[in-house]
């Protein structure tokens, strides 16, 4: 275990890190800024990241107190300034919901927190549905610029045959302009109503396969999977929304969780006496107002990550709406999520995301915020969604075989604010 100094794996850490930095000068960095600096604090390996700044809102709920302990992992319930909000549960039946509770973070309005909100046996159900029915044809993922993936997908491809071997697609003589692998920091415009048609007639080439893409099985590809697309599609080169491509339907199992959190947010609580600079005004505005009846997401992404993966501080505005909410869902392993604001000289606020848990990010000042992953911690599985958890009878057991190493994140958005039609758009 790291976190205790007396394990042979602490010494191992330790001795590493001593070995690696030994020569290093980390302030003379041209790029440093306090964004960057609370990356490198959370992503360091060696001592373990003290998280007694992160907001870990878990902590607030008895039932999750044995997980919580048994991963050593833990932020503290009042690191940052939190309002409770009320939900509104008339508006639709309780479907996935487990806990409904719900956190405004004052410092950044419209980020709101709801812990445990995806209840256990629906966490079990948005991960199938991840893997197994989402993470393939018609929806884009990142590997699909260099194999050619099975039809049924790569995950059922590996579980009924986890040594096939999937070929490369050939190397393409063109210079690459777009590589889907990991993601990278592209500067786009920001989208908005008036940029609309420069962005649909800005050229989208398509990605090039890798020239070193080898013949792989299943079983070794399926680690690799690092996105999946939904609705409409992405154009990671550009960093824009492709409109000539076909929209895909957002999979039901997202869209319900994401409706069901919209129209229990009584929006009042969050923007209705939130009159800061941060927002400008736009709190004035009807806009959110009529979220509960008007959201509708029509695109994200399915997030994959292994323990060592993380996401780089950004902002998603390719987005031609900027204030609509942002839904996220975490499945998995913890994560440390960061959120500053426009620019990466705020300093980010750290907080503790376990299974369950949802985002949202809102209006003007959270959706153009700078945020970013900068930590999976290891060894942070619930135990309900463990190989452990019988209630499954079995079928369960390859996905917390994957899980164990594994973050899920789901991040669904709405492109288009509500009364845009994009074909009048771009006429
Ligand atoms: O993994 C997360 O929690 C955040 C992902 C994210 O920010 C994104 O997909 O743009
Ligand atoms: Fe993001």
């Amino acid at each position: 275990m790291l976190l205790d100094p007396s394990s042979s794996e602490y010494k191992r850490a330790r001795r590493h890190h001593y070995k690696t930095t030994k020569n290093r000068d980390g302030d003379t960095d041209p790029d440093w800024t306090p964004f960057r600096a609370a990356e490198k604090k959370y992503k360091a390996r060696f001592p373990p990241p003290d998280l007694s700044g992160a907001l870990d809102l878990a902590l607030l709920d008895a039932s999750r107190h044995a997980d919580i302990e048994q991963t050593g992992w833990k932020g503290r319930p009042d690191a940052v300034r939190v309002k409770e909000i009320d939900l509104d549960d008339a508006r639709q039946k309780p479907g996935a919901a487990g806990t409904r509770r719900a956190f405004a973070i004052v410092d950044v309005p419209g980020l709101v927190i709801l812990p445990a909100f995806v209840s256990d046996e629906a966490q079990r159900d948005l991960i199938r549905w991840s893997l197994r029915d989402h993470a393939k044809y018609p929806n884009e993922t990142n590997l699909d610029t260099h194999y050619i993936l099975p039809h049924s997908g790569l995950w059922s491809t590996y579980l009924s045959s986890p040594e096939i071997v999937v070929q490369p697609r050939p190397p393409s003589s063109a210079t690459p302009s777009n590589s889907p692998g990991p993601r990278r920091l592209v500067s786009n415009t920001p989208a908005s109503p008036t940029t609309f048609s420069l962005i649909t007639s800005t050229p989208k080439p398509s990605s090039v396969p890798s020239a070193y893409a080898q013949p792989i099985s299943t079983a070794q590809l399926v680690p690799r999977l690092r996105w999946a697309n939904i609705g409409w599609s992405y154009h990671w080169g550009t960093k824009q929304y492709d409109f000539a491509r076909e929209v895909q339907p957002v999979g039901e199992p997202f869209r319900r969780v994401c409706l069901e959190v919209v129209r229990s947010i009584r929006w009042q609580e969050v923007f209705g006496g939130a009159a800061t600079e941060l927002l400008d005004g736009w709190e004035g505005t009807s806009e959110w107002r009529t979220w509960q009846e008007t959201y509708e997401p029509d695109a994200g992404i399915v997030n994959f990550y292994q323990i060592k993966d993380s996401l780089m501080g950004h902002v998603d505005r390719s987005e031609i709406c900027a204030t609509s909410p942002l839904v996220s869902i975490s499945l998995g392993n913890a994560a440390i999520f960061l959120v500053g604001g426009l620019t990466r000289d705020v300093v980010p606020i750290p907080i503790l995301l376990r299974s369950g848990d949802i985002v949202v990010m809102s209006g003007p000042a959270c959706r153009r915020a700078f945020h970013g992953v900068p930590r999976i911690l290891e060894g942070t599985l619930p135990t309900h969604l463990d190989e452990g958890d019988t209630v499954t009878g079995g079928t369960w057991t390859p996905y917390a075989r994957y899980m164990r190493t594994a973050r899920v994140n789901v991040n669904v958005r709405q492109v288009f604010p509500s009364g845009f039609d994009p074909r009048l758009a771009q006429a």
